[in-house]
């Protein structure tokens, strides 16, 4: 049986889990979607071929699979300190390894041994690691929010998922924000330094005061929301920039949306909390400062990138900017004479923002949480280069995943040599609403399928897309909508290759585009055209298809072929134009029929032409 073609099935209480190639992001099916019947859920077991979890996987209570397959442990390397829970819970899974402080050339030696990697921002996880990890790397974590320390193209052309924490630290880098506010507008670090220093300078650390001062959150998102509310609470007056929030949300938090120009004109106060992207790069810098109120003061606990340091000193020497409190650097640690740190009305802290007890167990937890779900193949919904497919969306398209698979499978298939496939089209049809219809994971599986059986590529939902572009295989999407029951999300999935000659020549449909159309049935995929010709063959085996002339005792005569050479029919049927004319025969068999079985079906004296295709 080709058990590489078909998914693997691994255990996880009441889900099949269909791990593709053992990638981090097979489909998750909870067992009511594929488990008609004891028979299929038996015929799926025997293709198991990887059992990350466990040795025992069971069925609806009543189906029970044992794989041979030893149990693997995969090996999960800590790069920088995290919460005691979540290695606890790591351990539970994988074979954990600390390793801190590694230099750039351990962690390239160390990675390719690795399936998962968790950093927080001290590691940078950059290309040089992808390529080091040879495709070993499943799943980078982030434990924290901002993932500007990781390659996500990188890991995106290497199919490896990258997910982080984004929501256990949020209200400790929002107190921090609101500590270095507050510290910096009543000199706390500075006076501090004096008196220790011998000295009692009750004059020369005189603050200003926050309240009714004009705040402006530089990034209305979870810590920005947070700050805000905080600042509010303090007597502030809160104004906020995001180009992305949504502006009753702001509303609701009696915070009002402005343009970046009117935020940094008008604040007393500017508190940085967007994230570091090439957007946002440098973005405080020369010309923005010089934008600013006099004697504005700026507190930074989102990245260091964001600000032109140098600027900053600038801004700091002539007085247009009165102070700054610091979390975060371009470089860090930052040199130990960096004008800035040193500058007297400048507070720092050692990126600090996200270091409470209590962030740092929430964000380990919800890292390794995410990390072990990649690993066992779930998707997770804190995947940063991954379409994040909700739960009962993904349990619906389920059984479409599989068909989407096997058709992009079959199609290439048809191609003569397999090879100049450039051009490809998908039509869905389906009664619902096209606009609510995500068909990301589709067409990353129709991807998989085509790719995979003419290239050495690895293909998953993560680098799908990249490898189909890198390919120079263009997909194109149409959805149609029809007079349909709206219970099933599509009715049909339909897959053409324009351009290109078939082994197969009926599999030309009259647009001169090979073409073939499957459909769900029973939660189970089916092929049901092939050019021009109706068929209906489950696709669970491999396939057959005959051209034939039309004409009694055909398929008797194929099936002794077959069962000659015992190749095990599961599922048959023929299709025609015209009564007694040209006919096609579509046969699923279970094994991979030998050269001579088919050279066999090709003597059949009324087979005009054939083709194997395995799935
Ligand atoms: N110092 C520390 O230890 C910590 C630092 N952080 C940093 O804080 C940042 C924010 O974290 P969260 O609030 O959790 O992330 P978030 O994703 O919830 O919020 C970021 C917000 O920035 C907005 N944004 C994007 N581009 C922008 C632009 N050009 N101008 C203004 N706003 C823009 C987004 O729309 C979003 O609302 C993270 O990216 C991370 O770098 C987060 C936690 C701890
Ligand atoms: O979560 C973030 O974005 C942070 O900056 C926290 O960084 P850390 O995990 O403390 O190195």
């Amino acid at each position: 049986m080709a058990s590489t073609s078909l998914p693997n099935l691994i255990n996880n209480n009441n889900s099949l889990h269909l791990s593709h190639f053992n990638c981090p992001l097979s489909i998750i099916f909870p067992i009511k979607q594929l488990s008609t019947s004891k028979k299929h859920a038996t015929s799926l077991a025997c293709n198991v071929t990887n059992v990350f979890k466990t040795h025992e996987t069971s069925f609806s209570n009543d189906v029970q699979v044992v794989s041979k397959v030893p149990f693997s442990k995969p090996t999960i390397l800590v790069s920088e300190k995290l919460g005691e829970g979540g290695l606890e819970l790591l351990r539970r899974y994988g074979n954990v390894e600390c390793l801190y402080d590694l230099t750039r050339e351990e962690l390239c030696k160390k990675i390719a041994s690795c399936d998962a990697l968790i950093v927080r921002s001290g590691t940078k996880v950059m290309r040089e690691v992808f390529e080091a990890a040879q495709g070993k790397l499943k799943v980078v974590g982030r434990a924290g929010v901002g993932i500007d320390n990781v390659d996500l193209h990188a890991a995106t052309e290497y199919g490896c998922l990258v997910v982080n924490a984004p929501t256990a630290n949020t209200i400790a880098a929002a107190e921090h924000g609101i500590a270095l506010l507050a510290g910096m507008a009543r000199n706390v670090a500075q006076a501090d330094a004096s008196i220790k220093s011998g000295k009692w300078q009750r004059n020369k650390y005189v603050g200003v005061s926050l309240v009714g001062k004009t705040l402006a959150v530089m990034g209305f998102g979870k810590v920005g929301s947070e700050v805000a509310r905080r600042a509010k609470g303090l007597g502030m007056q809160v104004i906020a920039h995001d180009p992305y929030a949504p502006a009753d949300r702001a509303h609701a938090a009696g915070v009002e949306l402005v343009s970046f120009d009117q935020a940094i004109a008008t604040a007393d106060f500017i508190s940085l909390h967007m994230p570091l992207t090439p957007a946002t790069k440098k973005v405080f810098n020369d010309e923005t400062f010089s934008k600013m109120k006099k004697g504005v003061r700026i507190i930074n606990v989102a990245r260091g990138g964001v600000i032109d340091e140098d600027a900053l000193v600038r801004a700091l020497d002539s007085g247009v900017v009165a102070q700054a409190a610091l979390d975060v650097f371009c470089e860090e640690p930052p040199a130990k004479d960096s004008k800035l740190v040193q500058h007297e009305n400048v507070t720092v802290t050692p990126h600090l923002g996200a270091s409470t007890k209590e962030a740092q167990e929430g964000v380990a937890v919800e890292i390794a949480e995410a990390v072990v779900g990649a690993l066992n193949g779930e998707l997770s919904a804190t995947a940063v280069n991954a379409p994040m497919v909700p739960p009962e969306v993904l349990s619906e398209l389920a059984p479409y995943v599989i068909l989407a698979e096997k058709l992009g499978r079959l199609a290439v298939q048809l191609v003569t040599g397999g090879s100049g496939v450039q051009s490809v089209k998908v039509v869905y049809k389906s009664a619902r609403n096209p606009d609510n219809f995500d068909t990301r994971l589709l067409r990353a599986m129709i991807t998989k399928g085509i790719i995979e059986p003419i290239s050495d590529s690895f293909v998953n939902l993560v680098n799908a897309d990249f490898t189909a572009k890198q390919k120079g295989l263009r997909i194109s999407e149409e959805r149609v909508t029809i007079d349909a029951s709206p219970d099933a999300p599509i009715d049909s999935i339909q897959v053409q290759i324009s351009n290109v000659q078939s082994n197969f020549p009926s599999a030309v449909s009259d647009n001169g585009n090979i073409s073939i159309e499957g459909r769900v049935k029973y939660g189970i995929p089916h092929l049901t055209v092939v050019g021009s010709f109706g068929v209906d063959v489950s696709l669970e085996g491999n396939v057959i298809l005959c051209r034939q002339v039309d004409q009694p005792g055909m398929i008797g005569h194929v099936g002794k072929v077959l069962g000659e050479h015992n190749v095990n029919v599961s599922f048959m049927s023929v299709g025609r134009e015209v009564k007694r004319t040209k006919a096609i025969m579509a046969i699923g068999v279970d094994e991979e029929p030998s050269p001579e079985t088919l050279k066999k079906i090709g003597e059949v004296p009324a087979i005009e032409e054939f083709v194997f295709l395995k799935l």
